[in-house]
């Protein structure tokens, strides 16, 4: 469903990523890791850009409105399914409907009581979460998130881990954290250097050998 054929990616005349041939089929559980530089974010953007339309995507910078609430950052992952005229009304009054539909999602991310605050109050662990509400929004099966679970703690990262998985059927992320990526993803594809290094089954490697080769 996603496929790349020896793909290659620089930052001006630095190559960021190399000879890269993979394909994600849809439903898969995809963990990319590898040590800072290593071009998991590369890789990222690279594969998003063949169907931006269908994939929700939780950039490493999150990209919310600071200056709106809560509530607004996370509506915005559904403007382009409703009129124009509905998302102004809703800007200036919230709309049951929506406000509803909001809260729900936030409260699955333990966020339900913050509904109405400007994002700028929230602290980083909320807005990672308030990127991550906005993408479960949008309404698609395919999620690509950038270091989702980096400003959270143990629980709560778990607790994202958990509701992305059930969430989404189809799921890209870019992960530091080896052993959350070996408990929720199916599928660990390893980057050193701008090349594919490892492409296995979570079920068919250990975790001491990933942490050697790819833990900070
Ligand atoms: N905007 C940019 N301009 C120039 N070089 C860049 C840029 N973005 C990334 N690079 C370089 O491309 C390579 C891959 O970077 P990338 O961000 O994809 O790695 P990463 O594995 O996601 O790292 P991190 O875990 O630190 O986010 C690195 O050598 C990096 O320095």
């Amino acid at each position: 469903m996603l496929t790349l054929e020896s793909a290659s990616a620089s930052y001006q005349d630095r190559v960021a990523l190399s000879d890269i041939s993979l394909q994600i089929p849809a439903g898969q559980k995809v963990a990319l890791i590898g040590r800072s530089g290593a071009g998991k974010s590369t890789l990222l953007k690279l594969l998003y850009g063949q169907r931006p339309a269908d994939i929700a995507l939780v950039p490493q910078d999150y990209g919310l409105v600071s200056s709106l609430s809560l509530y607004h950052n996370v509506y915005m992952g559904q403007l382009g399914r409703r009129p124009l005229w509905y998302n102004l009304l809703n800007l200036v009054k919230p709309l049951a409907q929506p406000v509803a539909e909001v809260k729900a999602v936030l409260e699955q991310l333990q966020l339900g009581d913050k509904l109405f605050e400007p994002v700028a109050q929230l602290s980083g662990g909320q807005q990672q979460r308030a990127a991550i509400a906005r993408a479960m929004m949008q309404g698609g099966r395919i999620l690509f998130a950038d270091e989702p679970v980096s400003s959270l703690d143990e629980q709560q990262s778990k607790l994202v881990m958990a509701v992305l998985r059930d969430h989404f059927d189809t799921l890209v992320l870019a992960m530091h954290d080896i052993d959350l990526a070996l408990a929720y993803c199916d599928r660990i594809i390893g980057l050193d250097g701008g090349r594919i290094t490892l492409d296995a089954p979570t079920a068919s490697l250990k975790r001491d050998d990933l942490l050697e080769i790819y833990g900070e």
